[in-house]
């Protein structure tokens, strides 16, 4: 221990300190978001996620299927020079992270660039988000959902809602400021409550008009200016479809960027077993229906929606393991695996 506490006393004395890789990661990316010539520094060695119009660029990768397309600083301004268009679209970037060893990654949109000759030198496409999930591996799905908000953010609060005079952002794209007002405007997500309702023994899942055919999901609707999460699973359970929460647990979020940009938070309810009456209210749902275990690992094991002259059942899947509501069903599954072995 001596030694160790010699070591810890010379690296002190030496400025240097004894932080963990991710404590460094973040406070190198406050840094980021607070000086705006750190950030452009960054900039020129960073590296980019390129979308045109929101529609993020997937390259084929080696194994088969496809990954985000990850560009450094130098191919993005060839790209620019190629093109013949100024370096300094580069400043045009959102800041979205950073890696372990302290190199920033942004997003940028170069809508304005020949989609086409883009591709071309890139080697790449651009592809539609929704389309884009279902093509990516699971690692891909947050940074490229983080860079399409931020862009998105941005696009759309170039003035000040209080008297619509322009904003300007900093470098790192974490906010906006007007310049008459010095109102600051941050990028916002929406609060939206999931929840996966049993009765013990089954799981209650629901499908809106919109969805495509045969997909059902958990439960989920914003929350309301002043309510808890709690509150929300309560009173979206009973308005879509008439039940009462007995009880509710937190398992976990995630950011989704539709329709613009919400924080889903997860949750597990459970509603009593003589009242499972299904009502459904308004045009939202089209229905709703109680599934087993065997009928949701079925789902699940079938992975996706159903390809084309694939076998299977069709007339039931749920959301990819991308989706939040997909945990919440395997978390159910595992659960009641345990039960079995339990019991
Ligand atoms: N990641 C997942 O696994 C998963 C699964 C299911 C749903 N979702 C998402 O959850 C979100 C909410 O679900 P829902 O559609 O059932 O919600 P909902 O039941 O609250 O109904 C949507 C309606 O709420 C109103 N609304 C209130 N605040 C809003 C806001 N900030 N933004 C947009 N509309 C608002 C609108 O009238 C809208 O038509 C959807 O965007 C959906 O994509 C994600
Ligand atoms: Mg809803």
């Amino acid at each position: 221990m001596r030694w160790a506490a010699q070591i810890l006393f010379r690296s002190r004395l030496l400025g240097w300190r004894p932080y963990s890789s991710y404590v460094s990661q973040m406070r190198y990316l406050l840094r980021l978001k607070e000086d705006d010539e750190a950030c452009q520094l960054a900039l020129q060695s960073g590296s980019f996620l390129l979308y045109h119009r929101l529609a993020p660029l997937l390259h084929k990768a080696e194994q088969g299927g496809y990954r985000a397309a990850i560009l450094q600083a130098a191919d993005v301004k060839g790209i620019l020079r190629k093109l013949d268009r100024d370096e300094q679209l580069l400043e045009e970037s959102f800041l979205i992270g950073c890696s372990e060893n302290q190199v920033a990654q942004f997003s940028l949109d170069v809508g304005g660039l020949e989609r086409e000759a883009v591709e071309e030198l890139c080697g790449g496409v651009f592809v539609d988000l929704k389309k884009a999930f279902f093509l990516l591996p699971g690692q891909d799905v947050s940074p490229v959902s983080r860079g399409h908000a931020l862009i998105h953010w941005h696009q759309t609060h170039s003035y000040s809602s209080a008297n619509g005079l322009p904003t300007k952002r900093n470098q790192a794209g974490s906010q906006r400021v007007c310049q008459t007002s010095r109102i600051t405007y941050y990028p916002q997500m929406a609060p939206v409550a999931i929840v996966l309702v049993t009765d013990g023994r089954q799981c209650l899942l629901a499908r809106q008009p919109s969805f495509p055919r045969g997909l059902y999901s958990a439960l989920a609707g914003f929350c309301d200016m002043g309510e808890t999460v709690e509150e929300t699973v309560r009173r979206e359970v009973a308005e879509e479809v008439g039940l009462e929460v007995q009880s509710l647990n937190y398992t976990g979020s995630q950011h989704w960027p539709f329709p613009h940009s919400s924080l889903m938070v997860a949750c597990h309810a459970t509603v009593n077993p003589g009242s499972t009456q299904v009502s459904l209210s308004g045009a939202e749902l089209e229905e709703a229906r109680w599934f087993s275990v065997a009928e949701v690992r079925g789902a699940l094991s079938r992975g996706g929606p159903p390809r084309r002259g694939e076998g299977g059942n069709p007339s039931f899947w749920v959301p990819p393991p991308f989706a939040v509501a997909n945990q919440l069903l395997q978390e159910w599954i595992n659960q009641q695996g345990h039960l079995v072995a339990g019991f």
